[in-house]
């Protein structure tokens, strides 16, 4: 052994010797050739190319994606076979704790049957002298065979990149945002939209409504989801319309919800009244990420609202006449100044360039919701296919939908009360909100037969109110007809 050692010692002196003579006497265009020639050899007896990603590239240093996605896809698919792992809390994440392979740490992965190696590296560059701080460079490095070259750089990172991003997003807290008003857009935090975890329950399972209906629905989210190549065919940028319509409490802000927890998007429910200008709505638009749904909710009122404003203004002028001839004119104009400052000059035009104009083909993957209760209030420049390409009545509590709810909140697919239900809800408008908040116990004592009574009870009541109603118009006719010979 001692033999080798000292044999092995010689070798490494006589290399050293000879490379301080080249370093030293050879003329500098034959040490290059000499150079090249050693990479070529090297390059024989070492066959494998090495590819490396940096954890901060680009001018702004600001981290790259690539290296997060293949962080992201090392976790998932190789961190088992780590010995050493990192574990990090990482914030609006599903699951906050996530683990990845530790620095100076190798993993292997295969693909497609090949053998590949991913090593997490971390080294140190320069310190401050005036801080005890070091500086430290991350970077994965992918070492592979260079027969497989072109199935690695071609495919295999692609793969990694994309698996990566998907996993990322599967993992992520989906957000429900809201717009600012305009004046908390600038200087130290600013943003244009808040926002908190989206943790909205509602599923299309736990959505009353005809079955028919809903999986129409379904399936159209599918098309849309799955339709990015189709898009760019037909040239059309990739975002799908809904408006949802309907009385209150038949459950169109639960639509929302379940469609968002269904597709994994984020919300932006965009308030309008809280809009100045069309500028800055299509400013709002530009700020919101693609895989999201933007929802403006009861449109015919936010839609309104200049014009509701100038209403109230007039019915207030008669009061407040007196008042102002008071105030001298300085303080008048100051007013004026601040309501028009504070009110919303959003228009039709406006709202309509949002949904289709080339400012919405920017980010993808959007879907714009409308909510009203008035759909024939709504101008059909706003509604037209194209622009809200379905449109989604979502109405009082028919008995499939009565059934989703009972099972919902009572855990039961059928019961002897049943028949009884489904003739009154023929005859009788319940709202599902109603419905379930009859049906929903009002005690811990209180069975499931009680609860269905007390609904019974409610859409009795509700029936006799109806029949009253018809009676009393019943009899206001004939009285009209006795008075004036015809009907009013
Ligand atoms: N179709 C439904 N399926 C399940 N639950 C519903 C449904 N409709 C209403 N609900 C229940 O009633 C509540 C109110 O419904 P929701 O807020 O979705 O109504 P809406 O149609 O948006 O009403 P509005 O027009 O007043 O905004 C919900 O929290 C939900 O519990
Ligand atoms: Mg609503």
């Amino acid at each position: 052994m001692s033999e080798l050692w000292a044999q092995l010692g010689s070798i490494l002196a006589t290399i050293m010797f000879v490379y301080a003579i080249i370093e030293r006497f050879l003329p500098p265009s034959f040490r290059d050739s000499l150079q090249i020639h050693t990479q070529k050899v090297m390059n024989l007896l070492y066959p494998y190319i090495q590819i490396t990603f940096h954890e901060f590239s680009g001018e702004r240093l600001k981290r790259s994606e690539a290296y997060t996605f293949i962080q992201t896809y090392l976790s998932e698919n190789s961190s088992q076979l780590a010995k050493r792992l990192k574990a990090e809390v990482i914030k609006d994440s599903q699951n906050p704790l996530v683990l990845s392979i530790d620095d100076d740490e190798e993993v292997t992965d295969e693909f497609q049957g090949v053998k590949l190696w991913w090593a997490a590296i971390k080294i140190e560059t320069s310190s401050h002298g005036f801080s005890s701080f070091s500086n430290y460079k991350r970077y994965y490095k992918l070492t592979f065979h260079k027969k497989h070259r072109d199935l690695i750089t071609i495919s295999y990172i692609k793969h990694v990149l994309k698996e990566g991003k998907e996993i990322a997003l599967k993992n992520r807290q989906r957000k429900l945002y809201t717009n600012n008003p305009s004046s908390g857009w600038y200087g130290y935090k600013q943003s244009k939209w808040s926002h908190i975890v989206f943790e909205h329950p509602a599923t299309f399972e736990t959505l009353a409504m005809e079955k028919k209906k809903k999986e129409e629905v379904i399936k159209d989210l599918l098309k849309f989801r799955n339709g990015k190549d189709y898009y760019a065919k037909i040239g059309k940028a990739w975002k799908r319309g809904y408006l949802l319509y309907g009385p209150p409490g038949t459950g169109k802000s639960t639509m929302i919800a379940a469609m968002a927890n269904f597709m994994n998007y984020d919300v932006y429910d965009l308030e309008l009244t809280a809009v100045k200008d069309n500028t800055e709505l299509r400013k709002l638009l530009i700020e919101t990420s693609s895989k999201a749904i933007i929802v403006v909710e009861d449109i015919d009122c936010s839609l309104d609202f200049t014009s509701q404003r100038k209403i109230n203004k007039n019915e207030k002028n008669e009061e407040d006449e007196l008042l102002m001839e008071q105030k001298d004119y300085y303080q008048r104009k100051k007013d004026e100044e601040e309501s028009n400052s504070k009110s919303s000059k959003v228009t039709l035009s406006g709202l309509l360039n949002f949904i289709d104009g080339i400012w919405s083909a920017c980010g993808g993957e959007r879907i714009i919701i409308f909510t009203t209760n008035f759909v024939e209030k709504l101008d059909p420049a706003l509604i037209r296919t194209g622009r809200m390409d379905k449109h989604v009545e979502l109405s009082y509590c028919c008995f499939e939908a009565f059934k989703v709810l009972v099972k919902n909140y009572l855990d039961i697919d059928s019961h002897d009360l049943f028949d009884e239900i489904g003739d009154l809800l023929e005859v009788v408008n319940m709202t599902p909100a109603d419905v379930a908040e009859n049906l929903m116990p009002k005690s811990v004592n209180e069975d499931v037969e009680t609860s269905l009574k007390n609904l019974i009870k409610a859409l009795e009541k509700k029936k006799m109110e109806k029949q009253q109603e018809e009676d009393k118009d019943c009899v206001e006719t004939v009285e009209d007809v006795k008075e004036n010979g015809y009907i009013v």
